[in-house]
């Protein structure tokens, strides 16, 4: 067993609640299309590609997705042994994720070993999700993370997902596939709906766009 397949639930309440919030989070998520926006121009330009050619791709932001999350832990007396979120690669293109601002509890997977993401007040973490990973042809990573539980205080966080039309088909772009590095991803469609077939079998959805 490895420390992906190890989760077996998790003790946070998820509140999908886009509607409810959907005054309040206008501002913020405009503010978050922009930034995707600029992050999939500026994947391009470092890898010396043409500029729309991720974005393109993506498809416009009046048909994409934006999924906001709202994360609660209420605190735990037995951390050891249950976990808040199990770990898991997110089914973005990228994700922006505001932290609880006195409670840690964020950790990312490498080499399998976990390591803490210090809080920030004042900061966004953004994550690369899937969909860059598939698109890039795995020049950026979708790394695996989880959200750890702790006694004493409950921890909150606020995830924002930007996904593309599940209608798009998201493949390797063209400029990173070539003879030095074939190409790694089929096609995917609505790998949102897969997405979450895969996670309840503790495996990563990503395999099932390998090719
Ligand atoms: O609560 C956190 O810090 C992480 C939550 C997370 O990974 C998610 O909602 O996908
Ligand atoms: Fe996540």
């Amino acid at each position: 067993m490895n420390e992906y397949t190890k989760g077996k639930g998790s003790l946070n309440l998820v509140c999908c609640c886009y509607i409810c919030f959907r005054e309040t989070l206008h501002e913020y998520t405009t503010e978050l299309e922009k930034l995707n926006e600029i992050l999939l121009k500026a994947m391009a330009t470092c890898l010396n590609l043409e500029e729309n050619c991720f974005l393109d791709m993506y498809g416009e932001k009046e048909n994409a997705t934006m999924i906001a999350r709202f994360n609660f832990y209420p605190p735990c007396p037995r951390p050891d042994l249950v976990i808040g979120v199990k770990p898991h690669a997110d089914a973005s293109a990228f994700t922006y994720l505001l932290q609880d601002k006195q409670v840690e509890g964020l950790q990312f997977l490498k080499d399998n070993q976990w390591y803490r993401v210090p809080l920030n007040p004042e900061a966004l973490v953004i994550n690369a999700g899937d969909y860059a990973e598939i698109m890039s042809n795995g020049i950026f990573k979708s790394p695996v993370h989880r959200a750890v539980t702790n006694s004493e205080r409950k921890r909150m966080s606020l995830a924002v997902f930007c996904i593309p039309n599940p209608d798009r088909e998201i493949e390797p772009v063209n400029g990173v596939v070539n003879e030095a590095r074939p190409r790694l991803y089929k096609k995917v469609k609505d790998y949102v709906s897969l997405y979450f077939e895969y996670y309840q079998r503790g495996r990563r959805p990503i395999e099932a766009a390998i090719i």
